[in-house]
């Protein structure tokens, strides 16, 4: 791993050798993710804006350079990232702003942003030669995990919430997970597959953890500036979870800036769903740590009591002079409908969370009308017909007549 100069604790700050510590400070425990650190004066000459416009194909290994593999594995050829960034017109009219732009990492081969990190996991599991591969997850680390692990032909264990979506469990079945449904919340089912990682040896691809995961999440950053043309945006909004997702995009942005490709930095917004805003409360009371309380939010991806990435996320929202800001789950609903009905991009409502908290943070002068902002919409709204269902109004039935049409055309 020649790339990667040290891992560093989130918490006590100390250095490890890659070779030493494979996932969590051995000082602070699971609380102390690590960071990836590279070499970053010897990459000043080789990931340049110009290096970058050539001869890259347009995917997250475009990045190589600056991640934690030596290779993108031969088998390992679905197209992940480089997804598309919309100007969305109609939501800048609706809203009274001038410069929206959302990211749709729902067009990802699984629909959703963790494809970013399960492309890294995997590779990583490659080269460690693991033959199993597991992951907790509220539904998208998952199916995720399970559709490159397929494409590599590598076998998976995971453990979902038994509440989860039915798409996400459709997903994970189809691609032949061995399909561990806990009768219990999102943190349990987490414990559980830590326990059983240890126990059995598998590789485990939880970014709550696993310090190379984040390294493909960070390349949303990456993306969102080439096809700005290196224009720096003033707000990145993002749903919070784990934080696991803002913490990657924000070590993008850090390490753009450290390598001279771009001269300022974002605010970065996190959203959380009120049900289920554990970050939310630590940020607020300037806290670093995190008391859970039993999550209850219709937004399943990001229902979290304890978030396994909190001090990451909590560091890149005060380091960016950011904010973070709660949404109630019928605006999250509204939300979902909205954003569809204004750009044609459909997400799931954790997916969809982040343009809630727009709307808020545009009421209460947060973010100004003139800033540039970029939604990213982390994941496909179809993972979840049910919100989608009872976002919108029922349809009306009719008799194949055309008079009855003619009573309900508006
Ligand atoms: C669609 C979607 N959005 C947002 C998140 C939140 O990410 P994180 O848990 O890293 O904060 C997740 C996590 O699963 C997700 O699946
Ligand atoms: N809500 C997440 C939780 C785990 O994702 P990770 O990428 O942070 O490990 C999900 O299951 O999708």
């Amino acid at each position: 791993m020649a790339k990667v100069k040290y891992l560093q604790c989130v918490k006590c700050g100390k250095t490890y050798s890659p070779h030493e510590v494979m996932y969590y400070c051995p000082i602070c425990g699971i609380e102390g993710t690590l960071y990836v650190i590279y070499e970053y004066e010897k990459l000043k000459d080789k990931f340049t804006r110009q290096a970058l416009g050539k001869n890259r194909e347009y995917s997250l290994w475009r990045y190589l350079d600056i991640l934690p593999v030596e290779n993108r594995p031969e088998s390992l050829n679905l197209q992940v990232g480089w997804t598309p960034l919309y100007r969305a017109v109609q939501i800048q009219k609706e809203l009274g702003v001038d410069c929206v732009y959302v990211k749709d990492d729902g067009r990802n081969p699984t629909a959703s942003f963790k494809d970013r990190a399960s492309a890294i996991g995997v590779a990583k599991a490659i080269e460690l030669k693991s033959k199993v591969i597991c992951a907790a997850s509220t539904g998208n680390a998952a199916s995720s995990l399970s559709g490159f692990a397929a494409c590599a032909g590598i076998s998976t264990y995971i453990f979902v919430p038994a509440s989860a979506p039915e798409a996400k469990i459709a997903q994970l079945l189809i691609y032949g997970s061995n399909v561990v449904l806990v009768d219990g919340t999102y943190d349990e089912a987490f414990e559980l597959c830590l326990k059983a990682s240890e126990k059995f040896g598998w590789y485990n691809r939880s970014c709550a953890i696993n310090p190379y995961l984040l390294e493909g999440k960070k390349t949303v950053s990456f993306e969102i500036m080439e096809q700005l043309n290196w224009e720096v945006p003033d707000w990145i909004v993002m749903s919070i979870g784990d934080g696991c997702c803002i913490s990657g995009a924000w070590k993008g942005f850090k390490e753009m800036y450290e390598l001279g490709l771009i001269d300022r930095m974002p605010k970065m917004l996190g959203v959380q769903a009120s049900g289920s805003n554990p970050v939310n409360r630590a940020f607020r009371e300037g806290k670093n740590y995190f008391e859970y309380e039993k999550p209850d939010t219709l937004a399943d991806s990001i229902s979290v009591g304890i978030p396994r990435n909190g001090l990451k996320a909590l560091r890149a929202l005060r380091e960016s002079y950011g904010d973070v800001v709660d949404v109630e789950d019928y605006e999250i609903l509204e939300a979902m409908k909205l954003m569809a009905r204004l750009t044609g991009v459909f997400g799931e409502p954790a997916g969809v969370t982040c343009f809630a908290g727009l709307r808020k943070m545009i009421k209460k002068n947060r973010i100004k009308r003139d800033e540039k902002v970029v939604l990213i919409v982390t994941g496909n709204g179809l993972k979840d017909i049910k919100s989608a269902i009872s976002a919108v109004e029922k349809p009306i039935a009719i008799k194949p007549d055309i008079n009855e049409l003619k009573k309900i055309i508006k």
